[in-house]
C-alpha cells in the first residue's frame, strides 16, 4: 500500500477584510471604521495524496486554488488545520522545507531573468548544494528530453513564453525535490509546446517518482497528465476522484461560441432551441451577437450542430472550446459526478 506524501486536515484560511467606503470621506472614516467582513477562502478542506501522484487541483476563479497552495508551500499560515508534506509543516519549517519542493507559477519565472540561463542553472545549484555529479546527470536528462542546451546561451528575457516555460520546469526538478507545485503550467501557449510541457512533466514525474499538484484550467493538461482531480468550489472540496470518471462524464462536452452577423428574432430562437431539445444536454444562449452552444459530443456531433446553425441564421465567425469551469461547478452541484 503506498504511504500518503501529502496530508491535509480541516485546512481553513479566512481573511478578515474591512468593508471599505467610497470617496476621500469614505477612506478617512475606513481608518477608524470596525466594520469587517470574514472571507472563507478555504473553508475545512481533507486531502492525501500519495508519493509519485499527479493530482489535478481545479476549480473556477476565486475558489480557492492559490490560497491552498500558497499554504502548502509555506508562503500564507493556515487559519486553522493541519498540512504535512513529507513530514514538515510548511510554513514553520520554510526554510529547511523550501529545498524539499519545487515550484513553478505560469505567470512568473524563478530563473533570472538578465542572465543566461545556465548561469540560472548554476545559481541553483550552488543554493540546492547539488554535487557535480547529480547536477551533470539532471541537465543531461533534460537535453534528452527537451534538448535543453541550446537554450542555455540565452538569457531567459529572450526565450519565448513556451521555451521560458520548458526552462522553469527543468529548473524546478533539478533539485529532485519531492513534491513540485505546478500553477497553471501551459497558460497562453499553444498546442504543440503544451504537448512539449506535458511530456517533460510526465518523464521527470515517473524518472524521480515526484509528486506533482497541479493547477491548471486547461482540461488537456489534465486529461494527459493526472490520475486524479480533486476540484473546489467556494473553498470547499465537491469531488475527489479518479480523473477517468471526470472525463467520462465533461470530457466529451464542447461549447461552440459563435458570432452572428444579425441579430436573430425571438421566433427563430425558439425554432433553433426546439432542435436542440432532441437532443440530451445541450444548452443555448444567446445576448445580441454573441451564440453559446454547450453540447456533448456523443449526443450530437459538432459538423451537425454547424450544419444545423448554417440552416438556420447567418454567422461568420465561431470558436470551440472544452466545458468552462463555472459550467462544470454547476454540473456537479446538479449531481453530475454522483
Ligand atoms: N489576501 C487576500 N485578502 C482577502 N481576500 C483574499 C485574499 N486572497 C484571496 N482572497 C479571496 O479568497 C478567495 C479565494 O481566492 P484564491 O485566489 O485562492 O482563488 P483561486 O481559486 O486561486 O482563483 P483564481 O483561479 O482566480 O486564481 C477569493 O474570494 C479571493 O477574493
Amino acid at each position: 500500500m503506498s504511504t500518503p506524501i501529502i496530508k491535509i486536515k480541516d485546512l481553513k484560511k479566512y481573511y478578515k477584510v474591512l468593508n471599505r467606503q467610497e470617496g476621500l470621506l469614505g477612506a478617512l472614516k475606513d481608518l477608524f471604521s470596525n466594520d469587517y467582513r470574514i472571507i472563507k477562502a478555504v473553508d475545512g478542506i481533507n486531502f492525501e495524496v500519495n508519493k509519485g501522484e499527479i493530482i489535478g487541483f481545479l476549480g473556477p476563479n476565486g475558489a480557492g486554488k492559490s490560497t491552498t497552495i500558497k499554504m502548502m508551500t509555506g508562503i500564507l499560515k493556515s487559519s486553522q488545520g493541519h498540512i504535512d508534506v513529507n513530514g514538515f509543516e510548511p510554513h514553520d519549517q520554510r526554510q529547511k522545507y523550501v529545498a524539499d519542493i519545487g515550484t513553478v507559477f505560469g505567470q512568473r519565472t524563478q530563473l533570472w531573468w538578465d542572465i543566461p540561463v545556465v548561469e540560472s542553472f548554476k545559481i541553483l545549484k550552488e543554493i540546492y548544494k547539488l554535487s557535480d555529479e547529480d547536477y551533470d546527470r539532471n541537465i543531461n536528462f533534460f537535453e534528452d528530453l527537451i534538448g535543453i542546451k541550446k537554450f542555455f546561451s540565452s538569457t531567459v528575457r529572450s526565450l519565448s513564453l513556451g521555451q521560458r516555460m520548458l526552462c522553469d520546469i527543468a529548473a524546478a526538478f533539478l533539485h529532485n525535490p519531492s513534491v513540485i507545485f505546478l500553477d497553471e503550467p501551459s497558460i497562453g501557449l499553444d498546442v504543440a509546446i503544451k504537448q512539449k510541457i506535458r511530456f517533460l512533466i510526465k518523464q521527470l514525474n515517473e524518472r524521480y517518482q515526484t509528486t506533482v499538484i497541479l493547477t491548471s484550467h486547461d482540461m488537456g493538461d489534465v486529461e494527459s497528465l493526472c490520475q486524479r482531480v480533486v476540484l473546489i468550489d467556494s473553498g470547499k472540496i465537491i469531488y475527489d476522484g479518479q480523473t477517468e470518471k471526470f472525463n467520462q462524464i465533461f470530457g466529451s462536452f464542447r461549447t461552440l461560441l459563435v458570432n452572428l452577423d444579425e441579430t436573430v428574432n425571438e421566433l427563430m430562437i425558439q425554432s433553433i432551441k426546439e432542435v436542440w431539445n432532441q437532443y440530451e444536454e445541450t444548452e443555448m444562449f444567446i445576448d445580441g451577437l454573441n451564440l453559446k452552444i454547450t453540447f456533448k459530443q456523443e449526443n450530437i456531433p459538432l459538423i451537425k450542430v454547424l450544419e444545423i446553425l448554417q440552416n438556420k441564421i447567418k454567422f461568420s465567425d465561431f470558436k470551440v472550446q472544452e466545458l468552462d469551469m463555472e459550467t462544470v461547478i454547476t454540473r456537479v452541484y446538479d449531481g453530475a459526478l454522483k
